[in-house]
């Protein structure tokens, strides 16, 4: 089989060279279910706790690993330079396949990757197989094999996805959310929907990571990628570290919080001198996106807090309207955004939903989750295991 994402089926096909070593993990009952999306900036883990592996642990050669691999991921929130656990985000007693469990969430920059093996080269034998999506279950599928000797078994990024949000709606109560007058007032209310996954169709779910996927979901299995942009998460990050010399996304979202674009973009008011009203342009948006940026002026009254929420609102409102054209075409009425560019990002929800309500007349509304970047790396584990 290809490893080239272009000959990926829509689930994993095993090649043959590798069937045994699955089936053999598989009828073992693998001792350690890890599911990876391994994206353009970061790698999301989810580890599978099970009730398998602790009876495991009292049984097996392997006890020692696996009882140093619990105790390590347990015991600290925080591994290496860039891997966090979400522990918040953690779920308890849930069921996949014939397994039950917990769920532990984690992620670390992908260009860590090398590191990260490391450290999983010290836990021996743990893990046969390891399922992946995203980019780098292509890109680092053989990296895996050498190094660890462990079998990544490949799915689809967006398919995986749906499952996981699918998962996700079913298991968990309070996970869809909305923002109520997102500008209107200061703080904007967080308010939580119950929608049951099968009322929750048909949607679209604007994934924002480095780049952004489009979908349309009209069931779990009938899906189609119907837009993108290369203008992400990736693009602010790019951008705001070029501008303001940060190294962190929390750093860039830091900054741009105490920013006010307005110093940065060119506004419809700065052109009209008030709104543009025979096409229901109001005077207080933007015209031209770092549209001001050419005069010297402006350019020495703008401030690295200025640039970095320039930056911000640049990528969120050209994502904002692409997912309208989107919702538009494809008649669907609910747009769910996802993607780790949303992690902490308050400014952007707002600014999305704000934008979706305004232009769509009220007819649209923006729906977020609180699982917001690890749904394809959850969908690996119900594809294998269901
Ligand atoms: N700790 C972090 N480090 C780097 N970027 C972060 C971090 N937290 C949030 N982000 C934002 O999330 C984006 C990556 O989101 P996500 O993990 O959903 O995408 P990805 O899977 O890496 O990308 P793609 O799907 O395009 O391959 C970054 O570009 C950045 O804007
Ligand atoms: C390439 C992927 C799918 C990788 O997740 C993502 O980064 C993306 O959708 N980028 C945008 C590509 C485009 O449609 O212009």
């Amino acid at each position: 089989m290809s490893d080239s994402p272009e000959s990926a089926p829509v689930q994993s096909i095993i090649p043959t060279d590798i069937s045994q070593a699955v089936e053999s993990a598989s009828q073992d009952r693998n001792l350690v279910w890890f599911g990876l999306d391994i994206g353009g900036t970061l790698c999301k883990s989810v580890y599978f706790e099970t009730e398998t592996s602790q009876d495991k642990v009292e049984s097996n050669g392997d006890t020692i690993d696996i009882q140093n691999l619990q105790h390590y991921l347990m015991s600290s929130e925080t591994y290496g330079s860039s891997g966090i656990r979400d522990s918040k985000l953690m779920l308890k007693c849930v069921t996949i396949g014939k397994l039950k469990g917990n769920l532990h969430f984690m992620k670390f920059e992908t260009h860590r990757m090398k590191g990260a093996m490391e450290l999983a080269s010290k836990f021996n034998n743990v893990s046969k197989i390891v399922l992946a999506t995203g980019g780098g279950a292509y890109k680092y599928k053989e990296d895996f094999k050498q190094t660890l000797g462990v079998e990544l078994i490949q799915y689809d990024e967006i398919h995986s996805l749906v499952f996981g949000i699918h998962f996700i709606l079913d298991n968990v109560s309070r996970e869809i959310f909305y923002w109520d007058n997102p500008n209107f007032s200061d703080t904007p209310e967080k308010r939580f929907l119950s929608l049951a996954p099968s009322s929750v169709y048909p949607y679209l779910v604007v994934n924002i990571g480095s780049g952004v996927s489009i979908i349309l979901v009209r069931s779990q299995k009938d899906i189609e990628r119907v837009g993108g942009t290369s203008v992400g998460g990736g693009t602010f990050l790019g951008l705001t570290s070029l501008l303001t010399g940060v190294t962190s996304f929390d750093e860039a979202i830091a900054l741009a919080e105490q920013g006010d674009h307005t110093k940065v973009d060119k506004l419809v008011r700065d052109i009209y001198g008030g709104s543009y009203e025979k096409f229901g342009l109001p005077g207080t948006l933007v015209a031209s996106s770092f549209g001001n940026m050419n005069l010297d002026e402006k350019r020495e009254k703008a401030k690295k807090e200025d640039l970095a929420k320039a930056c911000l609102i640049t990528v969120t409102n050209n994502v904002g309207s692409i997912a309208l054209l989107c919702a538009r075409i494809s008649k669907v009425e609910r747009i769910l955004f996802v993607g780790n560019y949303l992690k902490n990002n308050v400014m952007s929800m707002r600014q999305l939903a704000y934008a979706v309500e305004y232009w769509s007349g009220g007819k649209n509304k923006a729906l977020f989750l609180e699982h917001e970047g690890y749904f394809g790396a959850v969908g690996t584990l119900l594809q294998h295991m269901n």
